[in-house]
């Protein structure tokens, strides 16, 4: 998804360096602590946020937990950050990077969750390493969650999904929970189901919606 440019997110984006990081270099060490109020905090990362609909409802309902949303399209990063802005939400970072270079961006074994909503599904097989389920991803994901760390897809588009389950299965990868049909699974899953903006579009359409929660095998076995 390409964003029409808004040049209000642009400015409001550079006049907010406290609360986003922009293009940051991979050899030099974030300081994460100074950013969140209290850094020990459970920490949640949702890849390619979008518009933040997801992130910025989570860190809303979950003031407990520190979260970032890591996004490439400075638009996008600009609209989140209006939704922190107007809600106030001290326990929310936003990244303006590539997901590619996640593992400078965090230290080994520091997040809880990592969030892959509606990822761009890549459907041509030359573009297989840019799907960000794709075994390179898998390898730096393992690296920036602890061991009890987990992984959640979802994602409206059957082949992505099909190939997300095989790539994480050939990765080894223990599957909790997976759902070819997450809006018609019980109500308490649903309780628990937050809506991306992606994801509301497809359902309201009746398209099902697929889900996977998945956990690394332990680095130190
Ligand atoms: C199809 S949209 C889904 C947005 C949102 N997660 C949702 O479900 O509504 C995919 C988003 O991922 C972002 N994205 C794609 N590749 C990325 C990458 N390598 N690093 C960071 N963000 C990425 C895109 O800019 C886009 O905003």
């Amino acid at each position: 998804m390409r964003l029409r440019n808004k040049p209000w997110a642009v400015k409001l984006v550079n006049e907010h360096p406290e609360s986003v990081i922009q293009d940051p270099n991979p050899e030099v060490k974030i300081d994460w602590e100074s950013r969140f109020e209290d850094f020990s905090r459970p920490l949640e990362i949702e890849v390619g946020s979008g518009k933040g609909k997801f992130i910025t409802t989570l860190a809303e309902r979950y003031p407990e937990k520190n979260f970032i949303a890591l996004e490439l399209q400075t638009t996008a990063a600009g609209i989140i950050l209006r939704t922190k802005l107007e809600k106030n939400l001290t326990n929310l970072q936003i990244m303006r990077a590539d997901a590619a270079d996640i593992d400078s961006f965090f230290a080994e074994n520091s997040a809880d969750k990592i969030y892959l909503n509606f990822s761009d599904p890549w459907p041509k097989s030359r573009h297989e390493k840019r799907r960000l389920t794709y075994k390179s991803f898998l390898a730096k994901y393992q690296y920036v969650l602890k061991d009890i760390g987990h992984l959640e897809f979802k994602t409206d588009n059957s082949g992505l999904f099909a190939y997300s389950l095989q790539s994480l299965n050939n990765y080894g990868m223990n599957f909790d929970f997976v759902s070819v049909d997450l809006h018609h699974e019980a109500n308490e899953i649903l309780d628990h189901n937050i809506e991306t903006e992606y994801e509301h579009k497809f359902a309201s359409k009746d398209n099902p919606i697929y889900a996977l929660h998945a956990t690394f095998k332990t680095k130190n076995l």
